[in-house]
């Protein structure tokens, strides 16, 4: 097969600079230490980013969207070595900015840096050509032998090597000692009939938010005055904030009057958040919030940054948040 590996740098292209870790490996060093997958496929390297994933930001996600659209069609496959720190956020913008993707496109990175001799980077990356053998499709991560959509990963552990876990929804595929099992070949419905679906476009005026009980109702006047066009709420439970002492509630209305939008999730890890349950839950979606249901904060964060290119339109971001494109959310209707 005919694979790309993309670099950005992290964890696994780092070495020790004096002053702590930090990228500095190339992409030609990092395929050395793998080489021997040359025998079998034909592996190009290109390093577009050499940056320590806190770096990684909406510019880079767009250059790094940008430059697998424009490789897709000479390759079967495309790798991309990212640090875990922001890994799921990246993984998460490139599944909205590329839809009806017929190829892989794995991320990967490791805990440790790949010339150390305890590195975990090589296991990644086989795993993450296993999926490429094994035609899982979409954009998806590859870590501690684990294939996991690329909008369901969160990273999960600082220092241990099973970084990442599959919120809310199976992973993908799992290497055991007689292979990969795969439990699921793409991240959407495909149609075929269609050619890959590129957006670039990404609003960066969303704040994420999570609450502490007290959080004062004024930091919604910042998040006004400093020109936010979507906040995502991370609430407490299956949804709840206060309104006793201090009135976050009105704070919401005055948002919903001047066209912010407004995503809840849960500060829960697992299940969904369902405003229909407590009083609480109803007072918000009387404000007009829009629920995320079972997707990851990062997955509707970035989402909603993705949705606001195309609208403005409270009812239409409801509808799309109502909507699963890459298997981002389950709505009971569909198993992806
Ligand atoms: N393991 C890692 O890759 C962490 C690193 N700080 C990064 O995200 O770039």
């Amino acid at each position: 097969m005919n694979i790309l590996l993309l670099t950005t740098g992290g964890t696994i292209a780092s070495q020790e600079g004096g002053g702590g870790l930090i990228p500095a490996i190339s992409s030609q060093s990092l395929l050395s230490h793998v080489a021997d997958l040359n025998h079998k496929h034909t592996i190009h390297h290109e390093e577009i980013l050499n940056m320590d994933s806190s770096n990684i930001q909406p510019e880079e996600w767009q250059l790094i969207a940008g430059r697998i659209y424009e490789a897709l069609p000479s390759y079967d496959g495309i790798i991309v070595t990212h640090g875990t720190d922001t890994m799921a956020y990246t993984a998460s913008a490139v599944s909205f900015m590329l839809q009806n993707l017929n190829k892989s496109i794995v991320f990967t990175g490791s805990q440790v840096p790949i010339d150390n001799p305890l590195t975990d980077a090589k296991t990644n990356l086989y795993t993450a050509v296993a999926a490429i053998e094994n035609g899982i499709l979409g954009v998806t991560v590859a870590f501690n032998r684990k294939i996991i959509n690329g909008t369901r990963a969160v990273k999960i552990s600082t220092l241990g090597f099973n970084a990442f876990e599959s919120v809310n929804s199976g992973c993908m595929g799992e290497v055991f000692a007689d292979g990969m099992r795969v439990y699921r070949t793409s991240t959407s419905c495909l149609d075929y009939g269609r050619p890959v679906q590129f957006t670039p476009g990404l609003c960066k005026d969303v704040f994420l938010l999570k609450l502490l009980p007290g959080t004062k109702p004024e930091v919604f006047d910042m998040i006004v005055q400093l020109g936010y066009k979507g906040v995502v709420m991370e609430v407490f439970g299956a949804g709840g904030l206060h309104y006793a002492h201090r009135n976050l509630l009105d704070k919401l209305e005055m948002l919903h009057k001047r066209g912010i939008a407004v995503a809840v999730c849960s500060q829960c890890t697992y299940e969904r958040c369902d405003l229909s349950i407590y009083d609480i839950g109803q007072r918000l979606l009387q404000r007009k919030v829009i629920p995320c249901h079972d997707m990851t904060t990062e997955a509707a964060a970035v989402k909603l940054m993705w949705a606001l290119t195309k609208t403005r339109d409270l009812d239409k971001l409801q509808e799309m948040f109502d909507t699963n494109f890459v298997g981002e959310v389950y709505l009971g209707t569909c198993s992806f």
